[in-house]
């Protein structure tokens, strides 16, 4: 195992400030102090406040730019503050700055989405005309394609805000990840999954990633004892998806990646935002080729696209 951390200094985790980031720190951390040895005390979980916890009156993608949620933590780990940082993969640019590295995948959530709603209905019982609250153009893209009929209303905040708003009557329904669900233990809130044939989850959907300085070989070793391969291969896969995509916070873009044994199987989507269009595949292969699946797979979706098929809104 590694070298034992300075007992003077607690190994520092960083994470956004927000009940499932916490809720995501905490497992790492527990993860580690099993993995470890070390008494709870050895790691200290340091909250920093981005750019995306400060502006929450706008939608996300009117604030624009790549790692709305991540910069912030990113600058405390080069400066050395923190040691290592917890993130949702799903929230996560495809490259990370000069310096950094995600090190590790803990095991995988349950990937798919969920529908909540007051009264526990599921989405294809949805009447005509209804409306929805989402802010993730991929859910609304997915959901305007199945349903034209819908209206989808933007719907940011937490669990407990957009639960309000439901109750409120802003809208009859909104879409969460069933991983943030099962992470904060809120099994009481009305939600039907939906499965991943129906609505096709954001790459590395439930995948926590854990983020650190490329040079630190204790926080690597540390970080290599808790890391799920099969997550990692899953993860990778549609990230290359994703990077072949060129893709943005802003284009409607679904993928899942599952692995049986050595053979991956790979789905992937991209949509208009206004759900007028879906384009989507699969590929099937060994693990050790994910990555190329995912490219490839990118690149005959952009093909049948056609030029210009992300610019509408
Ligand atoms: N974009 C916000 C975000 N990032 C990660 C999760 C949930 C947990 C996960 O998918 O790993 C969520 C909330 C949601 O989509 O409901």
């Amino acid at each position: 195992m590694s070298e034992r951390p300075d007992p003077t200094r607690p190994f520092r985790i960083g994470t956004r400030g927000s009940p499932l980031a916490l809720a995501q720190a905490r497992e790492t951390r527990d993860r580690l102090v099993r993995s470890t040895g070390l008494e709870a005390e050895a790691f200290e979980i340091v909250v920093i406040k981005t750019t995306g916890d400060r502006v929450t009156d706008r939608p996300l993608g009117e604030i624009g730019g790549k790692g709305l949620f991540t910069k912030e933590i990113e600058e405390a780990m080069l400066s050395g503050e923190i040691d290592i940082a917890v993130h949702s993969m799903k929230d996560m640019p495809v490259d990370q700055p000069a310096g950094l590295v995600i090190g590790a995948c803990l095991p995988r959530e349950d990937v798919r989405d969920v529908f909540v709603t007051l009264d526990g209905i599921a989405l294809s019982d949805l009447p005509a005309g209804a409306v929805v609250g989402t802010s993730s153009l991929r859910r609304k893209a997915q959901v305007l394609h199945r349903r034209p009929d819908l209206q989808v209303v933007e719907f940011r905040g937490n669990v407990q805000t957009r639960l309000g708003k439901l109750s409120a009557g802003v809208a009859q329904g909104t879409f969460l990840a069933l991983a943030g669900l099962n992470r904060l233990g809120l099994s009481e809130v009305r939600a039907v999954p939906i499965s991943a044939d129906e609505m096709l989850p954001a790459v590395a959907q439930g995948a926590i990633g854990i983020e650190l300085r490329a040079d630190d070989t204790r926080a690597f070793d540390m970080v290599a004892a808790i890391a799920d391969e099969v997550t990692g291969q899953r993860v990778a896969c549609e990230r290359a998806f994703l990077a072949r995509l060129d893709g943005s916070c802003q284009t409607p873009i679904a993928a899942l990646a599952e692995i049986d044994g050595d053979r991956l199987t790979f789905r992937g989507e991209i949509l208009k935002t206004n759900g007028s269009r879906s384009v989507s595949g699969r590929r099937d292969g060994p693990v050790a080729e994910g990555e190329d699946l995912g490219r490839d797979l990118a690149e005959a979706l952009l093909a049948e696209a056609g030029p210009g098929f992300f610019d509408e809104r």
